[in-house]
C-alpha cells in the first residue's frame, strides 16, 4: 500500500459508478486508509428513495435532488471545517456531478468502472441490500461517464478491492506531487 501519510491533507474524495462497481467496499476501505471519515452516499437518501428502489423503481432526476443537496451539505462541511473525507455517491449522470462537485477543485473524484457482466455477477452474488438486480439495466443506461475536463480518476473495478485502494492513493500522490512541482 502506498504510504497514506505522503498524501497532503486535506483531500475529499467523492467515489461515484453504478450500483454494484464497489464504492462501498472500496471506499471504506480508503477512508481506513487515510485515516479519515467515510459518509456512505446511499444513507443519505430520504426514505421514499430507498423505498422505491427496492421496489425495482428507478430514480428520477427529481427524486435524486434532495439526496444530491444532503450529499453537497456533508462535502461542504468537511470543506468549511478544513476536513478530510471519502463519500459513495452513484453521481451516474453529469448534472449531478455539477452539483456535487461542480468547481470545487479541492474534491477529487473517483470513477470506479466496470463491465456490465461483471457487476451483475456481483451484484446478484450481494445479499441484504436494498437495490434489486432489476435496476442494474436503469444505472448503466443512465450513466454518463465523466469527462476529461471532471479529471477523474477511473480506476478499473476487475482486480481486488485493496489493489483498487492502492491504485487510486497513488494516482492521488501523484497529482499532488505534480501539482507542488515548479514550472
Ligand atoms: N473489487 C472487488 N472484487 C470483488 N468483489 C467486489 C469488489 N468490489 C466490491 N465487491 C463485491 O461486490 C458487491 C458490490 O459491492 P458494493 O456493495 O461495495 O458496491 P456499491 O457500488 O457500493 O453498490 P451500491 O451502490 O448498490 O450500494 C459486494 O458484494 C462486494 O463485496
Ligand atoms: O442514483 C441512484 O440511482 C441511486 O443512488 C443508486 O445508485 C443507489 O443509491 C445505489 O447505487 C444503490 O445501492
Amino acid at each position: 500500500m502506498p504510504d497514506a501519510c505522503a498524501i497532503a491533507r486535506p483531500v475529499i474524495i467523492v467515489v461515484m459508478g453504478v450500483s454494484g462497481s464497489g464504492k462501498t467496499t472500496v471506499s471504506a476501505m480508503l477512508a481506513a486508509t487515510l485515516g479519515c471519515p467515510f459518509q456512505e452516499g446511499d444513507e443519505l437518501h430520504p426514505p421514499g428513495n430507498v423505498e422505491r428502489m427496492a421496489h425495482g423503481i428507478a430514480l428520477t432526476d427529481a427524486d435524486r435532488m434532495p439526496w444530491l443537496r444532503r450529499i453537497v451539505a456533508e462535502i461542504d462541511g468537511w470543506r468549511a471545517r478544513g476536513e478530510s473525507g471519502v463519500l459513495t455517491c452513484s453521481a451516474l449522470k453529469r448534472s449531478y456531478r455539477d452539483v456535487i462537485i461542480g468547481d470545487r477543485a479541492d474534491v477529487t473524484l473517483v470513477y470506479l468502472k466496470g463491465a456490465y457482466d461483471l457487476i451483475r455477477r456481483r451484484m446478484a452474488a450481494r445479499h441484504e441490500h436494498f437495490m434489486p438486480l432489476s435496476l442494474l439495466d436503469s444505472q448503466f443506461a443512465t450513466l454518463q461517464e465523466p469527462a476529461p475536463d471532471e479529471h477523474p480518476i477511473t480506476v478499473d473495478v476487475g482486480g481486488a478491492p485493496a489493489d483498487i485502494v492502492r491504485s487510486i492513493l497513488r494516482r492521488i500522490e501523484e497529482r499532488q506531487g505534480a501539482a507542488r512541482r515548479p514550472i
